[in-house]
């Protein structure tokens, strides 16, 4: 046997048992928080804690190409809220008889509830107009970004702070509320705070929307289409 086969070698950067089963619990119980938000405000540190989380994503080129403006201010969350229900609105539409209804039942938000909201934005030009592995496909810098967003939502659940990324919003209406620069993309608003009870199990499974599809169906080997051995 080569030495550097030796079973201790090739897990010799692995964690242990305990670090690797937390980071699967907190992947596995990680959920979107709607309407279980306390209001109690996150204190600052751990509020640090997440940011650098957020940091510490990968990024095409190291370009990161995030910013995080933090939303505690209750006008401008009234604001979002609103805009949040005009969109929702229109979504709705989208859907027709008893999924309308079913749409409409849903909490798709907890915009005011959550004591804190997070825009996290993608600059394009953080690194110049050439970044190393953006080249051939533009969007790897949001995709970066969100790689952040879901760093931050992991450490979030090991934090025991609830988050819940609200989309249903025209980017116009909260490029106006916070400022943002038409260069800069939006990439996320994120609900943050403590909660009372977390879902077992996805609240848009839970309530009948959608199930989770079973894995074996999703991986293919060797070519699209093509089913594991
Ligand atoms: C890019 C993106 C955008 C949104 C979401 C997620 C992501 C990744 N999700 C949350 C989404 O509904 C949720 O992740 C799935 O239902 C799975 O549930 P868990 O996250 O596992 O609890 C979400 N939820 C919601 O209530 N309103 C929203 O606007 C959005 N938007």
């Amino acid at each position: 046997m080569r030495p550097d086969c030796r079973d201790d070698l090739v897990r010799a950067h692995a964690f242990s048992v305990a670090e690797r089963d937390a980071i699967y619990h907190a992947i596995e119980t990680r959920r979107d928080v709607r309407d279980q938000f306390l209001p109690q405000p996150l204190p600052d540190d751990l509020i640090a804690r997440l940011l650098r989380a957020a940091h510490h994503a990968p990024s095409v080129g190291f370009m990161q190409p995030w910013n995080f403006i933090l939303v505690r201010d209750t006008a401008i969350r009234e604001k979002a809220f609103e805009a949040f229900e005009r969109a929702n609105g229109e979504a709705a539409l989208q859907f027709e008889g008893a999924r309308r209804e079913s749409y409409r039942s849903l909490k798709l938000e907890g915009i005011r509830k959550a004591p804190l909201s997070i825009c996290i934005t993608c600059d394009p030009d953080r690194a110049g107009p050439v970044v190393l592995g953006r080249t051939h496909n533009p969007r790897m810098d949001a995709y970066s970004t969100v790689c952040a967003v879901q760093n931050l939502w992991l450490a979030a659940r090991a934090e025991g702070v609830g988050v819940g990324w609200v989309s249903i919003f025209h980017d116009a209406d909260i490029r106006a509320l916070l400022g943002i620069p038409e260069r800069i993309e939006i990439i996320a608003w994120l609900c943050l705070g403590f909660v009372d009870e977390l879902y077992g199990e996805p609240e848009l499974a839970v309530k009948g929307w959608r199930q989770r599809l079973p894995l074996e169906d999703l991986v293919f080997e060797n070519g699209w289409g093509q089913p594991q051995g």
